[in-house]
């Protein structure tokens, strides 16, 4: 794999500014514009977080999803935290998102492509600008990488040096995923051990046939001296919101191969539903870099809109380029989805379709806290797959907002956490996350859905 990555040339650098035109919504600002230009040059040196050449893997992995060979697990926190990224942590992360791939692997029998929310999850939009709390308004919390959560003037404003916190707690986190991935943790037949446990709870048992059929291969694999040394160890790609546009234009680097600039802050990055508008800055600037990208397309979207998106991010209808990653709430997603579907199809638009079951599903328990059903969030998969099976088109991959800790932030699932059982650990900084159990929970329950496709 070539690993050479250069600064970009004058001329390529002019390009990758074309953004800085264009309005940009939803970006912090920053007290000292000195400081900001002192951190973002000092990033312009750094070391990439990911290698081009990966990012190009990842992309050949999301055309298969596009065509049904593969199906694309994302997931991780809805923001991480500095103080959170430690080795047990991410190491709770990984284990449920490899758990669930096994369980969806089976579902699908194909390939399941893995991709965190980590390494770089560190910035978040919000609904309003601040936040008042007794009376005392403050900038609201932006992410690790903009401010801090506590409520005091200096926690809340902006400050440039946590872009380099950001860079450097991301790259710890990465070579955390790699030795873990890479390492022999993923081992196959552990995993499955771990599931196994998983399903000693009866309140899973309903699983149980699923479990069982997934032994069942592992030992038919066995017996056919399957080399599992091989399967030892697994692709994990980072990726995360590209909001801050400060911090990815200083991480872009260009690929000595061919010349083509790559954000290298990660293997895949998206654009938000509060930020994709056609004549914005994000878009502008994804559409300058050759990583594979995400929208977010909500309830609102427009099949033009999707079409103008797919013009402005994929000129060259590449397949897996391009994903579009549905988030439209369980009561939506049956009316709004077949028309965007229907048009992208109809127009021959190359693109992955993913489901977000997570942030159109949002709500406020009578407790006040901001949590979602685990019910709505397994609707609004459910509506997803109904879709694509009506229309004969793929449903490629799941996108989910979760940790492997054992948190209550989400409503229901079989432990049937209620609103008063949210207080127990709501750990979460600003979106609700499924925990350890809810997640396995929807890949068996994703795995039933796939292999009914
Ligand atoms: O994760 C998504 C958004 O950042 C989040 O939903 C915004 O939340 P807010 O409405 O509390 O600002
Ligand atoms: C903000 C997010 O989602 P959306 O843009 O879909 O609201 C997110 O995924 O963190």
């Amino acid at each position: 794999m070539s690993t050479a990555v250069d600064a970009p040339s004058a001329a390529l650098a002019q390009d990758l500014d074309s953004f800085r035109t264009l309005p940009a919504l939803q970006q912090p600002t920053w007290p000292d514009a000195a400081a900001l230009a002192a951190a973002t040059a000092r990033l312009g040196h750094a070391a990439p977080l990911v290698l081009p050449a990966e990012a190009d893997g990842l992309r050949a992995k999301l055309a298969a999803a596009s065509r049904g060979e593969a199906f694309v697990l994302q997931g991780g926190d809805c923001a991480e935290i500095f103080a959170e990224a430690n080795a047990t942590r991410i190491r709770n992360k990984i284990r449920t998102i490899l758990q669930m791939a096994v369980v969806l692997t089976h579902g699908a029998s194909t390939p399941v492509v893995k991709i965190g929310r980590m390494a770089g999850q560190y910035a978040k939009p919000r609904s309003s600008d601040d936040e008042t709390r007794d009376g005392v308004t403050l900038p609201a919390y932006r992410g690790d990488m903009i401010n801090g959560f506590e409520f005091t003037p200096e926690a809340r404003t902006p400050d440039p040096a946590r872009l380099e916190q950001a860079y450097r707690i991301s790259a710890a986190t990465a070579n955390v995923v790699r030795a873990f991935t890479q390492g022999g943790y993923a081992d196959l037949r552990q995993v499955h051990e771990w599931n196994r446990g998983f399903m000693r709870n009866p309140t899973y048992a309903r699983y149980e046939r699923t479990a069982a059929e997934i032994d069942r291969a592992i030992r038919f694999m066995e017996a056919c001296g399957a080399d599992f040394e091989a399967l030892r160890s697994v692709d994990l790609y980072l990726s995360h919101e590209a909001l801050v546009l400060d911090y990815e234009r200083a991480l872009t680097r260009v690929d000595a191969r061919t010349g083509q600039a790559y954000d290298t802050s990660a293997h895949f990055l998206w654009i938000g539903e509060r930020t994709r508008q056609l004549g914005g800055a994000h878009v502008e600037f994804l559409s300058r870099v050759a990583n594979p990208v995400g929208v977010k397309l909500g309830p609102t979207t427009s099949p033009d809109d999707a079409l103008a998106l797919a013009a402005r991010l994929n000129p060259e209808n590449a397949p897996g380029r391009l994903t579009f990653v549905a988030r439209m709430g369980t009561g939506k997603v049956r009316d709004v989805l077949p028309g965007l579907v229907e048009k992208v199809t109809a127009a021959g638009v190359a693109v992955t379709w993913m489901t977000d079951p997570m942030h159109g599903n949002t709500i406020t328990s009578g407790t006040g806290y901001k949590t979602r059903r685990f019910a709505d969030v397994l609707d609004e998969v459910q509506g997803f797959f109904e879709v694509h099976r009506a229309l004969g088109t793929v449903p490629g991959g799941l996108h989910m907002e979760l940790t492997g800790d054992d948190v209550t932030e989400v409503l229901g699932g079989s432990e049937a956490i209620d609103e008063a059982g949210l207080a127990r650990r709501y750990e979460t900084l600003v979106d609700p996350r499924l925990n350890h159990q809810q997640s396995l929970e929807t890949a068996f329950l994703v795995a039933e859905m796939l292999q009914a496709r």
